[in-house]
């Protein structure tokens, strides 16, 4: 099988991965990205907490390398994840900021950090799980200093630095149907109707093998998307197994991400198929949740996986 990104032309169809600068240390890691993937998401080093660990003070050095890796391999980056709930620092997370100071934190944090990577950095996960499982919004620490509003001023503030950037709302469990989905499509309608400079919407697919959502749910989602006009990504990519790897399992697991496959191939406002790191040896998943392993589409000695030769069967064929 030929690697990934030889199939597809750039810029029309990502294959993409999660990694931080310590993954490159490993060489087997390292050839296995630049020749099978042409895309790469930061997983922790553009997060608040690594770029901003002391108020106005910027460190870059390690995301710097990611980009670096990413142009001597002609590879496009994914921004990852300007505002969020999580990984902020202590001074953010324990500041008492009235509603101005926490509008001018986020606005020099987004203005300092795209335009260091203005023309490096093509898209930009500019918020992040914003939405609760019920479809409300997480009363995070922007929600309960700015309001709903932070969400549009994040993606203003994003759009003024770098009006070339494509900037993408991402969340997960809104990959079908569920009252998530249904409010994470109403958010971007009413961003989009506002006039805000949003242009697509992240899934993160975070699957489990065996309760993924049905494809019929997912293709219906990526149409109303597209009818707003907007782009449909794949952002997070993995389906843990819960217990052994079974011939069986490996095979859903692999129907599974041919089916996404298919709906990036099918679709084009689908043009991101992003995993969440590249081998089972490097996954959050078995630290996250007990009993499940084995989310992606290389082995832990780098073989590829069924699910890997479904996903390139996709576009051998296409
Ligand atoms: O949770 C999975 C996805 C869900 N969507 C958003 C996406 O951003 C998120 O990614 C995960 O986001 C998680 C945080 O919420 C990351 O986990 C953090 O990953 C960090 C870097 O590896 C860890 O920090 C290291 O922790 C070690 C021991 O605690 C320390 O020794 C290290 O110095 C410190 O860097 C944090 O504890 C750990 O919580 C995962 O690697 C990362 O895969």
């Amino acid at each position: 099988a030929a690697p990934l990104r030889e199939l597809v032309k750039p810029q029309q169809q990502y294959f993409g991965a999660a990694l931080e600068t310590r993954h490159l240390q490993d060489k087997q890691f390292s050839e296995t990205l630049a020749r099978e993937f042409n895309q790469l998401t930061p997983e922790n080093e553009m997060k608040w907490g690594y770029l901003q660990p002391e108020r106005g003070q910027f460190t870059f050095d390690k995301a710097d390398q990611l980009v670096e890796f990413a142009q001597n391999n002609n590879m496009t980056v994914r921004g990852h994840a300007l505002v969020w709930h999580i990984q902020n620092p202590d001074w953010l997370e324990n500041g008492d900021f009235s509603k101005q100071e926490m509008l001018k934190i986020m606005e020099e944090h987004i203005t300092t950090v795209v335009s260091h990577y203005k023309g490096k950095v093509k898209y930009w996960d500019v918020v992040n799980e914003a939405l609760d499982d019920n479809g409300g919004f997480r009363p995070t620490l922007w929600y309960q200093a700015l309001g709903e509003d932070y969400i549009a001023k994040a993606f203003e503030f994003a759009h003024k630095a770098d009006p070339d950037a494509i900037l993408v709302y991402n969340d997960y469990s809104t990959e079908g149907k569920s009252p998530k989905a249904n409010a994470a499509y109403r958010l971007v309608k009413k961003l989009k109707e506002q006039g805000v400079p949003i242009h697509g919407i992240g899934t993160q697919a975070h699957l489990v093998v065996g309760v993924q959502p049905r494809v019929a749910d997912i293709a219906a989602n990526i149409e109303r998307i597209k009818e707003l006009g907007l782009e449909f990504h794949f952002t997070e990519v993995d389906m843990r197994i819960q217990g052994e790897a079974t011939d069986r399992a490996l095979q859903q697991q692999a129907n599974m991400y041919q089916e996404l496959a298919r709906l990036s191939a099918y679709y084009d406002n689908v043009n991101f198929l992003t995993t969440w790191g590249i081998t089972d040896k490097y996954s959050w998943i078995p630290s996250w949740f007990k009993g499940y392993d084995h989310g992606l589409m290389f082995d832990k000695q780098y073989q590829p996986k069924p699910a890997y030769l479904a996903v390139n069967e996709v576009f051998t064929d296409k």
